[in-house]
């Protein structure tokens, strides 16, 4: 599958960190029982499925996307706190997908992650020193006195001063916002050169919230940190990051600098995901794209582009010239017809005749009770008839052919839609006739 890789064009450029056609796949019937219950199955859920990324050295860059898109499963992926299933993972240039032994320990020094929870990410049974000397401990880093003055050092680095006031401390002594900053100094102590940052304030209350991304910038320029910030608030990430990928079922479908996303998003996933974040000026003129249906199950991945399901702008089929709302509305209508979920018997009751069916099917998927396209109406027309005669594969067939998108089938190119953006949409393939208005 092809991805938005986030590459520069010159290809000069060497990374911090970058994953190649990353994946992770879950299994699903992992469990005995449900092997018992429902046979062996090599279904997975495809969490993370082909993404290739490069982050720079010193950068900020943002995950975003809705929810079980895949972007904590990547981040953990990238930095082995997840096992891959698949594709290649470099650090400072160096592969280190299947690294062991000392390999992998220097590797585990390096990059850090900071837990979303800071509740739930410290141990109540330690205090601030110990949690924080930790892991010096585990890596045996230093002389017992190096180790002391590290511990002390990163506590202040954090935010937390005088240092030896919270030193002492129990998590149940501490505010939110101090325990966040407490779990940034565990991550700090090793001295690593990356952060995995995963919904960093998300628990925290909006007046802390501010503090904490600021002592993350101030982190980021005083110690030449890379970071990699995952958030379901793209303001967030604009404040904070010199570029944003956008997820969505286990893919990268776009990846550009943070304005250019915020301001003239490429892909129709991102357009539909920035029309919803509110805008400082209320009088803007912008209109606010409704995103129907939920994220498909990642078990069963829709065919060719896997948000064309959902797409506002799901390419029209050849020789066809719709308004776009009625063609997604046809569109959703033909998905019913091709499942087998349009039951004629439960349609026709209460009707007159077919032509009052009819009329009710289209009504009910908002399609319009003539489309403007006559030949494509004729389409429509010919297998909703068939539709009410009980010749569903007819129908099915019918519409399968003639209202055939790009978008259902793959794979979807990645193309650089500008210098610096990128997306994973066929609107950009330079080859066709596809419109962009
Ligand atoms: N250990 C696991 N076993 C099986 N499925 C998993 C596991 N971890 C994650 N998943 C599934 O992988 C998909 C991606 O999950 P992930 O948590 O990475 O998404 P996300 O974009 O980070 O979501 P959120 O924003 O809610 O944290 C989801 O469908 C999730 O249910």
């Amino acid at each position: 599958m092809s991805e938005a890789t986030g590459r520069v064009v010159d290809g000069s450029e060497t990374y911090k960190l970058e994953v190649e056609d990353l994946e992770k796949h879950f299994p699903v019937n992992s469990g005995i029982v449900s092997r018992i219950l429902r046979g062996e199955s090599d279904q997975a859920v495809r969490a993370v499925d082909g993404v290739s990324l490069g982050i720079r050295e010193g950068e900020a860059f943002g995950l975003a996307g809705e929810s079980g898109c895949g972007k904590t499963t990547l981040g953990k992926s990238a930095i082995r706190l997840l096992e891959p299933t698949g594709g290649k993972i470099y650090f400072d240039g160096t592969e280190i997908t299947n690294a062991s032994g000392a390999e992998i320990n220097r590797f585990r020094r390096e990059a850090q992650i900071i837990h979303q929870d800071p509740y739930q990410s410290l141990n109540p049974r330690f205090t601030v020193y110990e949690w924080i000397k930790e892991p010096l401990d585990v890596h045996g880093i230093g002389t017992a006195e190096e180790r002391d003055a590290r511990v002390y050092e990163t506590i202040e680095q954090a935010g937390l001063k005088p240092a030896e006031a919270y030193a002492p401390e129990y998590p149940s002594e501490l505010s939110g916002g101090e325990r966040q900053r407490v779990g940034i100094a565990r991550a700090l102590a090793l001295e690593p050169s990356f952060l995995l940052a995963d919904e960093p304030a998300s628990m925290l209350d909006v007046s802390i919230r501010a503090s904490i991304l600021d002592l993350f910038k101030r982190l980021q320029t005083d110690l030449g940190l890379t970071a990699v910030y995952i958030s379901h608030d793209l303001s967030l990430l604009k404040h904070m990051c010199d570029r944003i990928g956008i997820m969505y079922l286990g893919e990268l479908v776009e990846v550009a600098p943070a304005d250019e996303i915020i301001n003239d998003p490429k892909h129709p996933y991102t357009q539909a995901l920035v029309s919803s974040v509110p805008r400082i000026d209320p009088d803007e003129d912008r209109e606010r794209i409704e995103l129907v249906g939920e994220v498909p199950d990642p078990v069963d991945m829709p065919s060719g582009c896997r948000f064309h399901p959902r797409c506002p702008r799901i390419v029209q089929p050849e020789g066809y010239d719709f308004d776009q709302d009625d063609w997604r509305a046809v569109v959703n209508l033909r998905r019913d017809v091709l499942a087998g979920d349009v039951d004629p018997e439960a349609i026709r009751r209460n009707r007159d005749d077919d032509e009052a069916s009819a009329l009710a099917i289209r009504d009910a998927y908002d399609v319009p009770d003539r489309l403007a396209d006559a030949a494509a109406d004729d389409v429509l027309d010919a297998a909703l008839s068939d539709v009410l005669a009980g010749d569903s594969n007819d129908a099915a067939d019918v519409l399968r052919r003639e209202f055939a998108t790009p978008c259902e089938s793959g794979p979807i190119e990645t193309h650089q839609v500008t210098p610096t953006q990128e997306a994973a949409c066929v609107l950009y393939d330079e080859d066709e006739p596809y419109t962009l208005e």
